[in-house]
């Protein structure tokens, strides 16, 4: 059994954590909030994140650094991208022996357009990491705290590290593939919360079905043309990481990215939608980041432009989808060769 850290009590890093302490981990669950870790280790229970849900009596929770430090095997990340720079400076003092890290996190740093795994490769010193993975996929932590079936990925360039991780986290209950591709991986659980914000904007402009899977198929076709700019495989984006998260978030009410549109699009303001979410919304930041590299690459991302122009610019969402209804005409053969190549019939 291993020891692992996991940086971050909200509602991922305890649901993850909960996982490795099924699997009989010896985990310490690092948060910055000292009433939190108490509640943690004597209620049991973590009720701002994970309402209702008992957590394992092994779950150790704590404030210290060195003590998240000392002796990890493993440092798993569950914070928002935002926080993930001042959370690593803080914690980097306090490593002394070379740890593999593993993160979870959905966004990319809007001022610099790095990926998780690069600001983690870029912070802490190579003499100080083993590897740097990425665990993603459709995955809400209300569901996987209740034991839900849940499968996701972990992708590392080196396949040994991806199978441990596998080991680490795989049960009965969650199932965990390997994926060599680090990037694509990355990529689709970042631009998919962008398209579930459109999404939830649709559903509160009271549009249908119709509406909701134009938007995914057409959403997919962003997220596969930007992800395999930036280095991802194509076919990432039609797995798990890709399609299947984007099922998850853009159809599930657990999801705080569809809330945030939904919200929007029944009329709140960008202030308003933001002051009643009391979770992070890791697609507002990266529909920025994406907004600003489609153009600078000149690659073109319609909806990620509807979605920045509605939340950024203040421009009405019906506009806005009325807009890309009435786009130049287009074929969507043309759209396939694009993004898989010559088409094989
Ligand atoms: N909640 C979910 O179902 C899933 C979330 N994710 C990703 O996991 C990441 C974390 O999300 P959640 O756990 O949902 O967020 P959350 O909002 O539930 O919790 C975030 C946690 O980070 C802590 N935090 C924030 N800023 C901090 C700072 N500067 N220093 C120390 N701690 C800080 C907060 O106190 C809180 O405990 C995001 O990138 C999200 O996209 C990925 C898969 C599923
Ligand atoms: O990534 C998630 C599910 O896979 C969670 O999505 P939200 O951040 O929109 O809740």
């Amino acid at each position: 059994m291993a020891r692992v850290t996991v940086i971050g009590a909200g509602s991922w890093g305890t649901a993850l954590a909960m996982v490795l302490a099924d699997n009989e981990h010896d985990v310490y669950l690092w948060t910055h909030r000292e009433n939190q870790a108490e509640e943690i280790n004597t209620e049991h229970k973590n009720e701002a994140y994970l309402k209702g849900v008992t957590l394992p009596e092994t779950l150790n929770a704590g404030t210290s650094c060195q003590d998240a430090m000392d002796g990890a095997a493993y440092v798993l990340l569950a914070i928002p991208t935002k926080a993930l720079r001042d959370v690593l400076s803080q914690l980097i003092p306090f490593m002394k022996q070379p740890m593999y890290f593993v993160h979870a996190i959905k966004g990319i740093e809007p001022s610099t357009f790095l990926r998780p795994s690069e600001i983690i490769k870029h912070l802490v010193p190579e003499a100080l990491r083993l590897d740097v993975s990425v665990l993603s996929g459709p995955s809400h932590a209300e569901e996987v705290s209740l034991r839900k079936p849940t499968t996701v990925a972990v992708a590392s360039s080196n396949a040994n590290t991806s199978n441990q991780v596998q080991d680490l986290f795989m049960n009965t209950h969650f199932r965990v593939y390997t994926n060599p591709d680090l990037i694509g991986v990355e990529m689709g659980g970042a631009l998919k919360n962008i398209i579930a914000l459109g999404a939830g904007i649709s559903d509160g402009l009271g549009y249908g079905d119709n509406a909701k899977a134009a938007l995914m198929t057409r959403g997919l076709a962003e997220m596969t043309r930007l992800g395999s700019e930036m280095g991802g495989n194509p076919l990432t984006f039609a797995g798990l990481t890709g399609i299947g998260d984007l099922i998850a978030t853009c159809t599930s009410q657990h999801s705080r990215n569809w809330r945030a549109g939904y919200l929007l699009g029944t009329g709140h303001s960008q202030e308003e939608t933001l002051q009643q979410m009391n979770m992070v919304v890791e697609g507002v930041r990266t529909t920025k980041a994406v907004h600003q590299i489609a153009k600078e690459k000149k690659i073109a991302m319609p909806i990620t432009e509807a979605i920045f122009d509605v939340w950024f610019n203040g421009k009405m969402a019906k506009t806005a989808v009325d807009e890309l209804m009435n786009r130049t005409r287009t074929s969507e053969m043309d759209s396939m060769d694009e993004l898989f190549g010559e088409r094989p019939f």
